[in-house]
């Protein structure tokens, strides 16, 4: 055994009812002038912390876009300076969290993340920008929240579709720490107490979308996946995630749900012990229950669900390969093209 285990300094406060504490978390930063940042659709969120945070709210931007389009990123980051803020609070999903890690990288000011669906942003130091088409990825401690709080009471009104898609995406975090080169036995062990959380919360969350014990379950399973990734590198998983979700404009979580078994079919052949780890987590083989489980949840199988066209996709598929990612079976470009096809 041989291996390097890397810190994951973020404090984090979990349960329902917790993100009252936001006052109290700033107070304990010393922070006076907090930008709150979110999507448009969760604005009422964003109003919310700004109350919790009374005096220390220097202003709420609900302006935060999927896959962090550069042109919002830099207004995000004008609007922090201009409002002189010394730290950054993101409410919402992973959209928000991006907004709040682009003005993080620029400003350098400590962010706070309040996370409503389960795409894990919040647990990583990984950045993302999209320009022209391209999505651009990079890790930067200083985007890592210094403070996250989970707090299941805020996941309730995410419809059951995103609540599916944004679950997968969770799950596929915990998927490639377990094949990453750099997966360590502390990694393994919490990516796969996180795919038996999630497998197991999520149906429970789809037929009763209120139940906060459930919601809870699924948050958990949501947070030890985004703490593997933070510690792990991304393999093609994640790379075709970018390439097609981030170049094309489609949904991100949308994209995870579509690529996830696909890639699982192609990958796991190749490393056993990752199959049999996930096997005795998801209590079957895993490409046959998540296919199964998310044909049963109703949720987007092909990227024609996605709106996306076998032309978009071919056009795409050479960026998946250039340069390789760091990923137990690397594929050729006729590969991505035959697994994007499918797909
Ligand atoms: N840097 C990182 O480590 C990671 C970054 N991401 C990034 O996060 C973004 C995707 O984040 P997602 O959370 O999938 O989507 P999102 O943040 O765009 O949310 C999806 C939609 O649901 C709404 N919403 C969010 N929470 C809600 C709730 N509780 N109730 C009702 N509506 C709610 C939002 O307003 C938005 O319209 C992408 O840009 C992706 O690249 C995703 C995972 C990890
Ligand atoms: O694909 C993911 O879920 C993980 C990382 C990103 O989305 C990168 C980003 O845009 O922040």
């Amino acid at each position: 055994m041989r291996f390097t285990e890397l810190p994951r300094p973020a404090r984090v406060l979990f349960g329902a009812g917790r993100f009252a504490e936001l006052g109290d978390e700033a107070a304990r930063l010393d922070v006076h002038r907090v930008v709150v940042v979110t999507t448009p659709g969760r604005k009422a969120l964003g109003e919310q912390a700004a109350e919790y945070l009374g005096d220390r709210c220097a202003g709420v931007l609900a302006d935060a876009v999927e896959h962090v389009p550069g042109e919002v990123a830099d207004a995000g980051v004008a609007r922090a300076r201009e409002l002189g803020a010394d730290a950054c609070v993101a409410v919402g999903g992973g959209s928000s969290i991006g907004l709040g890690k682009a003005i993080a990288r620029d400003v350098r000011l400590p962010l706070l993340a309040v996370p409503s669906t389960y795409s894990g942003s919040e647990m990583t130091p990984v950045w993302g920008r999209t320009e022209d088409g391209v999505k651009t990825t990079g890790r930067d401690e200083a985007v890592r929240p210094a403070i996250v709080v989970y707090d299941p009471e805020l996941t309730t009104s995410l419809p059951v579709r995103t609540s599916v898609t944004s679950a997968v995406n969770g799950l596929a975090h915990a998927v490639e720490a377990l094949w990453a080169p750099d997966t360590t036995p502390v990694v393994r062990l919490e990516a796969a107490e996180s795919a038996r959380a999630i497998v197991d919360a999520l149906p429970r969350v789809v037929s009763a979308p209120d139940d906060l014990d459930a919601r809870a379950d699924l948050l958990y399973g949501a947070w030890l996946a985004g703490a593997g990734l933070a510690v792990t590198t991304m393999g093609l998983h994640h790379r075709l995630a970018h390439v097609v979700g981030g170049g094309l404009d489609l949904p991100h979580a949308g994209t995870h749900t579509v690529l996830l078994p696909r890639v699982l079919a192609f990958t796991l052949p190749a490393v056993p012990d990752v199959a049999a780890v996930l096997a005795d987590a998801l209590g079957g083989d895993p490409v046959e229950v998540l296919t199964t489980m998310l044909a049963r949840l109703g949720a987007p199988t092909t990227f024609a669900d996605l709106g996306a066209s076998a032309a978009d996709l071919a056009a795409v598929a050479p960026r998946a390969v250039e340069p390789p990612p760091r990923h137990p079976r690397v594929p050729t470009v006729a590969e991505v093209r035959e697994l994007l096809d499918a797909a």
